[in-house]
């Protein structure tokens, strides 16, 4: 055994503080791997260690697997694929850990090992599905007060490997993208926005952002309180100038690129318009900077004129007749977010969608698939200082996993001691199945009920809360695991299996609906860009994303379904919440 103490299965005593001790110990000597039997523990050591070099992927091979070498998460990689590859069966690794924990690096160094475990690529597949990996993040991390690259968004990548052991292709699935943080993040503490929009700056010619009609970054609301983030220049100049080669890699045709360009710069034009109550006429609104509109509708190649009206007012039907509404200045000011978000979202999709595509494994007869080896990266649970919709989707995700993690570590393992009738100490843990009830149960769940409030046109976000304080009243199995506020706070608390939070509901039916105006999206879809429009048209898929979608009109296959607990809103006005632990079990 080269390395005692590493696995904490063995330890005399297995309480929290014992593996504390044990975690930390191991820490101070720079050995941030623990095993504890399957499970591996990572600690973030902030700093580079020199143990992800050639002679480690050598080390920790898969024909060769030692069971006494130190945990490393090369380790895990490789007894994934030795499983793969002898009992030809589907892997699945699952990557938890709370924001800023090093799950991103760590799914990134086992993707890497994959490659050097993998028979030599005679083409540049390898180097493909390693590129897309900071291509994704460019488009979906973001500065946070916990992570400097936090991911905002979730993803599913699956490895699939033919009988010699080479990768055919890889797969991405999407989950959660944060849009909202496009139009709004925590500007006090210097959050930032996706880092591509910094990207651009940095790597554009002055020539192209002209043609972009951008002005100084500073200028843009969306980009306030990350100026330190653009002063970082070289990083994001380097970032961006990888990010166009990879898009180029990916099949990303110069066309292509132009209009992304033009979306994201649309997008900030948008996020600067501002509406005003006209001098004379009550109620109708204006917009104060028409200009703003003129480079935004230029960007999308639609009417200039089209598109201002659908920003303040839209079309209802009243007695057969259609009539057109002015929108409150709130009105307003949401509907031009969304549509920043929703432009946000489905150039993200694009970009995942044109990576499955260049990435998907070409079969011939010669390529049989036998396995698949999937990465699950997803957010840990989540409390902020505020929790919203995403941190309770979040949660929610992270109850599932735990059940999950329950049923196969504790659950499983005890069946098997006991058909092999094998003496052993019970566990105690704490089962919490009936968390995730309390939001799935029909019609009365949380879920339900936020579905249900947010079909009525009047319903609001305090009236989901008095449906909530309805439907688990005191006395009820469930009312327990909840806290109602007393005064006008719009909330409620739920004490999850990692602990209690509590959510803010504002927004929350806004978030869950995640409509676009109607109106708007007509002025999107008569873009006289064909991709525009057909970004527009395309309905979601069933992880809520255009990347996942069977309409495709430029992409050209469909990645089948995850089922996945989350909270992924289809255009055909449909909420799907999929059991992710059913979906890992069949793996
Ligand atoms: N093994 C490692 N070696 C060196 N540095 C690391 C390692 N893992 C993580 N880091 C550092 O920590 C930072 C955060 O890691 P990472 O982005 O992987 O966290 P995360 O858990 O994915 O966070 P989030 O949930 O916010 O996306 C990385 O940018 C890197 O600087």
């Amino acid at each position: 055994m080269e390395d005692p103490g590493s696995d904490l299965s063995q330890l005399d005593k297995l309480t929290e503080e014992s593996i504390l001790e044990a975690v930390k110990n191991r820490y101070q000597e720079d050995k941030i791997y623990t095993n504890v039997g399957d499970i591996l523990i990572a600690v973030n050591p902030f700093k580079e260690l020199q143990i992800y070099d050639k002679k480690n992927h050598e080390k920790y091979g898969w024909k060769d697997f030692r069971t006494d070498l130190p945990p490393h998460v090369f380790h895990v990689a490789a007894r994934a694929y030795g499983r793969m590859r002898q009992k030809q069966s589907n892997q699945i690794i699952l990557v938890c850990g709370e924001s800023g924990a090093g799950k991103t690096e760590s799914a990134k160094y086992m993707v890497q090992h994959f490659m050097q475990m993998c028979p030599e690529d005679s083409g540049d597949l390898h180097d493909r599905i390693i590129r897309v990996n900071p291509l994704l993040e460019s488009f979906g991390n973001a500065k946070t007060v916990m992570n400097d690259n936090s991911s905002r968004f979730a993803k599913f990548l699956e490895l699939s490997f033919r009988n010699d052991g080479q990768v055919t292709g890889a797969s991405i699935r999407d989950y959660m993208l944060e849009k909202c943080r496009v139009v709004g993040r925590n500007e006090d503490c210097g959050e930032g926005n996706f880092h591509i929009f910094y990207g651009m700056f940095a790597g554009l010619s002055q020539q192209e952002k002209q043609d972009l009609f951008l002005l100084k970054p500073e200028s843009y609301g969306i980009l306030k309180g990350s100026i330190e983030r653009l002063k970082m220049t070289k990083h994001y100049e380097n970032q961006y100038k990888e990010n166009m080669e990879t898009l180029k890699k990916i099949g990303m045709t110069e066309a292509d690129k132009k209009v992304m360009h033009c979306m994201l710069a649309a997008i900030l034009h948008l996020s600067q318009i501002e509406f005003r109550e006209t001098e004379y006429t009550s109620g109708e609104l204006d917009i104060a900077d028409k200009k703003l509109v003129d480079h935004a509708a230029t960007l999308l190649e639609v009417s200039s004129e089209a598109l201002g009206v659908a920003l303040i007012s839209s079309t209802t039907i009243m007695a057969g007749e259609e009539i057109i509404v002015y929108k409150s200045l709130d009105q307003a000011k949401d509907g031009r977010d969304a549509l920043a978000k929703h432009m946000y979202e489905r150039v993200f999709g694009w970009i995942v969608k044109k990576i499955n595509t260049n990435l998907h494994p070409h079969k011939s007869r010669s390529q049989t698939k036998v396995a698949e080896i999937g990465i699950l990266d997803i957010a840990g649970f989540e409390n902020l200082q505020t929790n919203s919709f995403e941190q309770m989707c979040i949660n929610m995700v992270n109850e599932r996993l735990q059940y999950f993690m329950n049923n196969v570590v504790l659950i499983q393992e005890r069946k098997i001691y006991e058909s092999e009738e094998i003496p052993f100490e019970n566990v105690d843990f704490k089962d919490n199945m009936n968390i995730i009830q309390m939001f799935e149960i029909s019609k009365i769940g949380i879920w339900p009920s936020l579905d249900e409030e947010s079909k009525f046109q009047q319903g609001t976000d305090s009236k989901f809360v008095e449906r909530l304080k309805k439907n688990f009243p005191k006395g009820h199995a469930y009312n327990p695991l909840l806290t109602f506020a007393r005064g006008d706070r719009i909330g409620f608390g739920v004490k999850h299996f990692a602990g209690a939070v509590w959510y803010n509901c504002e927004k929350f039916l806004e978030k869950n609906r995640d409509t676009l105006n109607k109106d708007i999206e007509d002025v999107m879809k008569s873009s006289k860009d064909d991709c525009i429009a057909d970004l527009f048209s395309v309905r979601k898929g069933d992880t809520g994303t255009i990347s996942n979608t069977q309409y495709n009109i430029r992409a050209s296959r469909k990645v089948p379904g995850l089922g996945v607990s989350i909270r992924a809103k289809t255009d055909q006005g449909g909420l799907q919440g999929m059991d992710l632990g059913r979906t890992l079990k069949e793996k």
